[in-house]
C-alpha cells in the first residue's frame, strides 16, 4: 500500500513524552509512506497537525518493529528517544513486557517500569565527541562556548554546562550552535546546569525542530557528559521543560525512563497527504 491507497485518509496518533511531541504512523504489514514533503505538511502548527518528530513504524528487521524518525522541517533523524518510548507503550499494550526495536541508530530494547518506559538508547559514540571538537583548533567562537562536549546518540548533542539554565535565550543561542560550520551535519544543542551530584536541569534546542519541551537523547548525551565530567554519577534525575526523566548510563548503553502518552488518534485527510 502506498499514499495513493489512503484517499480517505492516513491513520495517525498522537503522542508525547513530556511534552515532547509525536504524529506517530502504524505501517506495519505495509510499505513506508513518509517523505520530506508529507513530514512537513503534518507537521506545519497551523497548516497541518504539528509535531517536534514524526515516528513511521514499519516491520520489524531482526526485530519486532522498525522505527524510522523525521524531523517537522522534513529531515531524517537517527534517533529519537521519547518517540521510542511512545512507540513501545503503543506496542507494549498489545501483549508483553519488552520489546526490540530496530533503528538507523541501530537495535534498541524498551520496556515497561510500572506505569512508566524505559529504553536503552545504547552506548555513547564518544568517538564522535572527540572528532568534532578535536578538529576545531578553537571551539571558544561558540556561543556560550568555555567547553562544550560532544556526545553521538547515533544523533549529534553538543552539551554546554551553565550557571543558570532558566537564563539561556535558547532562541537565539540554539540555532547558532545548531548551524555553526563545526557541525556538518548540524547539531542538537543541550543547556545543562547540574544541581547536584544526580540532579540535572536541562533545556534544548533540537536540530529539524526548534525549542521542544523535552529530547530524549539530548537527555543521554547530557548525562553522558556530565558523567565524563566528572560533574554527576552515572545515574541522574533530569528536569527538562516539561517534566522529568531518569538516566542511567550503564555497560550495556544509556537508559532512560519517562512517561509517555497518547493523546488522541486522527485520520490525515488527501489535502495533506497528496493521495
Ligand atoms: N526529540 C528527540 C530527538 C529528535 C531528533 C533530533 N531533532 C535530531 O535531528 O537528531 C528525542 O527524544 O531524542
Amino acid at each position: 500500500m502506498q499514499i495513493n491507497d489512503f484517499p480517505h485518509g492516513l491513520p495517525f496518533m498522537k503522542m508525547h513524552g513530556l511534552g515532547n511531541d509525536f504524529v506517530v504512523i502504524d505501517s506495519r504489514g505495509r510499505e513506508a509512506v513518509t517523505t520530506p514533503a508529507l513530514a512537513r505538511a503534518v507537521g506545519s502548527r497551523h497548516f497541518g497537525v504539528g509535531f517536534d518528530q514524526l515516528a513511521e513504524i514499519r516491520d520489524g528487521d531482526g526485530s519486532d518493529i522498525t522505527l524510522d524518525f523525521w524531523n517537522s522541517d522534513g529531515t531524517r533523524a537517527q534517533a529519537c528517544g521519547n518517540a521510542t518510548r511512545c512507540v513501545a507503550a503503543h506496542v507494549l499494550a498489545e501483549g508483553g513486557d519488552s520489546i526490540t526495536i530496530r533503528t538507523a541508530r541501530g537495535l534498541l530494547q524498551a520496556r515497561r517500569e510500572g506505569d512508566q518506559i524505559s529504553v536503552n538508547m545504547g552506548p555513547p559514540q564518544l568517538d564522535w565527541h572527540e572528532v568534532p571538537l578535536a578538529r576545531a583548533v578553537d571551539v571558544k567562537h561558540l556561543p556560550l562556548a568555555g567547553d562544550p562536549v560532544a556526545v553521538g546518540m547515533g544523533n549529534p548533542h553538543c552539551v554546554f554546562f551553565v550557571d543558570d539554565a532558566e537564563a539561556v535565550p535558547l532562541m537565539q543561542r540554539g540555532p547558532e550552535v545548531e548551524k555553526d560550520p563545526l557541525f556538518p551535519e548540524q547539531v542538537n544543542v543541550e543547556f545543562a546546569q547540574v544541581r547536584s551530584r544526580d540532579e540535572i536541569r536541562m533545556r534544548v534546542w533540537e536540530r529539524g525542530t526548534g525549542v521542544t519541551l523535552a529530547c530524549g537523547s539530548g537527555a543521554c548525551a547530557t548525562a553522558v557528559a556530565a558523567a565524563l565530567r566528572g560533574l554527576t554519577e552515572r545515574r541522574v534525575r533530569m528536569e527538562l521543560d516539561g517534566g522529568w526523566l531518569t538516566l542511567d548510563w550503564r555497560d550495556d548503553g544509556v537508559w532512560m525512563t519517562g512517561p509517555t502518552a497518547h493523546v488522541f488518534d486522527g485520520v490525515l485527510p488527501a489535502a495533506i497527504t497528496g493521495a
